[in-house]
């Protein structure tokens, strides 16, 4: 049982939020910086949309690797690792102006952009009471936001100011701070040591006293009971340390609330993806013809809208327990409404709709964040990486593949490049989201009734 209410909890989470904010930076950091990183490279459009796609590939590849490995060394060496691979990453970005090399940086800074947002989702349960986690989790999300905030304009400026090997090697440093800061703070649960304190092989007074707040793992006996629809039995954590990956795959797999999780994570967030990290841009200027600075006050109403979301959603799916999987799923169908009435509109599609499809879309990326507290419910602690890992690679996939689909359907109508953007062009070109969204919602559908099912007959209660 939990008997205090620290502020460990709280300084460990604002760590790992910031570590979260700044891996946000790193893989936003060529959002505003195209024309820089043309100029600097001598690189056209094409190759440099190469470098974001790169990034996602090995970002979403890695995901389960980093979820299995997350379960075996820790989440902090984890989250720690990531992090230094982000710095290298932007170091070699600062210093080489050969292509091949800068392809390089992306994968480094993709693979610990990876290892981030995870491990930290791993830290949660470990700290906060299962009521709270919602909230937290939708904070971390928000904290994320901020980090796209500041890879905006302000590192804009600051390249546009210092320069652009200075300007990355800043980025570099403060990625290297907040890491030590890591080290130094961040403790896998209550009880074990911070990194620092476990390369020096020596404990600390908070992490000592900090044993008092901790559940199942220090003591050997169950404090804090476990989702109640952990498969105690059959998943104990020292049966599993031998399961091969396909075995955990498979044991994973066979949960209908882990399958319930993949599909809400699937289908909520790619529309957003797709939109702020490619097709944006190019459909409000080159198909609904915004001028470029009227298409960045709109693409700014998305951040605004998913901070918003973000704060309001996380005590909604806390109160509501039963029923958060229909709070996502009515925040997709406002979605595919709202894009189906833009993709039919008979001309051009009026400023309000614009704005309603700006405001709406967005709401996916703070409802994918429910797929979390789903898995959360069903998964044993054991195999919560690995199960982060894959659920998130869901949403990833989705996106890249609706990426891909969209640059595909323009060419094949011969409107591949700026010049030949328009608007009927466009509207075929995001039709390709359609069946992604019919897939997700069929599946969402069948895999809630399942999961259901499986509570009723497993005699389970949600919490
Ligand atoms: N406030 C938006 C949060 C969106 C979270 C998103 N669905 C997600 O899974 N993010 C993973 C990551 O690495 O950022």
């Amino acid at each position: 049982m939990r008997t205090a209410r620290p502020l460990l909890p709280w300084i460990v989470w604002g760590t790992a939020a910031a570590l979260y904010a700044v891996a946000i930076i790193n893989r936003s950091s060529l959002s505003a910086l195209g024309p820089a990183a043309q100029e600097h490279f001598g690189i056209d459009a094409t190759t440099l949309a190469t470098f974001p796609m790169i990034q996602l590939i090995v970002y979403a590849a890695l995901q389960i690797p980093v979820g299995v490995l997350i379960d075996r060394v820790g989440a902090t060496s984890m989250l720690l690792g990531g992090s230094i691979l982000m710095v290298l990453g932007q170091v070699v970005m600062a210093t080489v102006h050969n292509v091949e090399l800068a392809i390089l940086a992306r994968v480094l800074v993709g693979a610990g952009d990876a290892c981030t947002f995870i491990s930290v989702m791993r830290l949660l349960p470990e700290w906060f009471a299962l009521k709270q986690l919602p909230v937290v989790s939708q904070l971390t999300g928000l904290i994320g936001q901020a980090g796209q905030l500041v890879s905006v304009a302000p590192l804009a400026l600051f390249v546009s100011l210092a320069g652009w090997t200075s300007g990355f090697l800043g980025l570099a440093a403060v990625g290297l701070l907040v890491t030590i800061l890591g080290a130094l703070v961040i403790r896998d649960r209550p009880g074990v040591g911070t990194f620092a304190e476990r390369i020096l092989g020596k404990t600390g007074k908070i992490t000592r006293n900090a044993r008092s707040l901790g559940g199942i793992h220090n003591t050997g006996t169950v404090e804090m009971a476990p989702p109640s629809t952990e498969m105690i039995p059959v998943m104990r954590p020292t049966r599993v340390r031998g399961l091969g990956f396909w075995d955990q795959a498979r044991r994973l797999l066979r949960i209908p609330g882990v399958r319930l999780a993949y599909w809400v994570h699937f289908t909520s967030p790619f529309a957003s993806n797709v939109f702020l990290l490619l097709w944006g841009t190019p459909f409000l200027v080159g198909g609904i013809g915004l001028s470029p600075a009227a298409a960045g006050g709109m693409l700014s109403l998305t951040v605004i809208s998913s901070m918003f979301a973000g704060l309001v959603l996380g005590p909604i799916s806390s109160r509501f327990l039963e029923r958060r999987v229909w709070v996502n799923l009515g925040i997709v169908i406002g979605i595919v409404t709202a894009w189906v009435a833009v993709l039919v509109w008979p001309g051009t599609p009026p400023t309000w709709l614009l704005i309603v499809l700006l405001v709406v879309m967005p709401l996916g990326g703070p409802a994918s964040m429910i797929s979390f507290e789903v898995l959360r419910s069903h998964t044993p602690r054991s195999f919560t990486g690995f199960a982060t890992g894959l659920v998130n690679t869901a949403g990833f996939t989705a996106s890249l593949l609706v990426i891909l689909l969209i640059g595909l359907v323009l060419d094949w109508q011969g409107a591949g490049s700026p010049e030949d953007y328009s608007l009927s062009a466009f509207r075929v070109a995001f039709a390709v989201q359609i069946p992604f969204w019919v897939l997700g919602i069929v599946m969402i559908i069948i895999e809630q009734r399942r999961t259901g099912r499986w509570m009723r007959e497993n005699d389970r209660k949600l919490r």
